[in-house]
């Protein structure tokens, strides 16, 4: 089973303390254990935003402040591949083809940003359409996607489940600057929408929900599911669940 997940800088590195990306490395390893291949997209996070506000002060434009951004999320990126040390392909891959060969030779891609005017949600999607991923999990702060902002609307409520066009229509209004917050950036929603990977958005602070969602279908986070599929649990069943304990065949 090939999976792409996409880990929040806010996730992996909220202060930069090495036990918390040791467990997202756990996690992982837990997963190739398990027969996966992995690529993994790193987010920039509070670290980013902190340099695009000192550099948009600066007067630095949005596309010089995504530059900045990108190269936060590698910097975050090696340090997820120096938890990982001879599982993950050395350096951050700076485009799907690099991020697809490592995959192929069997290491755990990492990678950060990659062009200005996107965020990392974008680069998971694409990298998930690039190798025909299985399954692509957003491990993000929030449990999930929600009406409306959970951060500010009290009232928001959380979808189980819904497809890539409803996620289009939710997050259609969240701006786009560099270093905005979203669960999934637009062209990550439109990217998953014309794929039709299956999608799961969660609460990725502690990394063993990814396990869980990954090995055994389990988590309380979102759904996206392709279009014209209504039941999860019949999609589980018409794909068959991954290889829950997998010796990797
Ligand atoms: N409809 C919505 N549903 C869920 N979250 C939303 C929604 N609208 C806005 N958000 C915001 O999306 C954000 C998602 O997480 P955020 O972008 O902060 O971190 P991340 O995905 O972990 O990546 P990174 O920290 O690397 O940018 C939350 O801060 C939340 O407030
Ligand atoms: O491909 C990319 C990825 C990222 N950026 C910029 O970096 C920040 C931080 O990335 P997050 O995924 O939001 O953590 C993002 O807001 C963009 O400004 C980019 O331009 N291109």
């Amino acid at each position: 089973m090939r999976v792409v997940v996409s880990i929040g800088g806010s996730v992996l590195a909220p202060d930069l303390a090495h036990e918390r990306v040791e467990e997202h490395a756990a996690a992982i390893e837990r997963l190739t254990d398990a027969g996966c291949e992995i690529g993994a997209v790193v987010g920039g996070g509070g670290v980013a935003r902190e340099y695009i506000t000192t550099a948009r002060e600066l007067g630095a434009n949005e596309i010089e402040l995504d530059d900045i951004g990108i190269d936060v999320t590698r910097l975050n990126a090696r340090l997820l591949i120096a938890a990982l040390g001879g599982e993950a392909a050395p350096s951050p891959a700076e485009n799907y083809e690099k991020a697809g060969e490592a995959m192929r030779r069997g290491d755990v891609s990492v990678m950060g940003g990659v062009v200005a005017g996107q965020t990392t949600d974008a680069v998971s999607a694409a990298l998930a359409e690039y190798t025909d991923a299985d399954l692509l999990l957003y491990a993000t702060s929030v449990p999930g996607v929600f009406s409306a902002d959970p951060n500010e609307d009290a009232g928001a409520e959380r979808f189980d489940q819904m497809n890539a066009g409803e996620l289009v229509d939710i997050i259609a209004d969240i701006e786009m600057n560099a270093g905005s917050s979203a669960p999934v950036d637009l062209l990550a929603a439109k990217l998953i929408e014309r794929s039709g990977v299956r999608t799961i958005v969660l609460d990725g602070t502690d990394p063993s929900r990814i396990v869980d969602a990954v090995l055994y279908g389990e988590h309380d986070g979102t759904d996206i599911i392709p279009e014209g599929t209504t039941d999860q649990m019949t999609y589980w069943v018409d794909n068959e669940a991954p290889d829950a304990l997998g010796d990797g065949e």
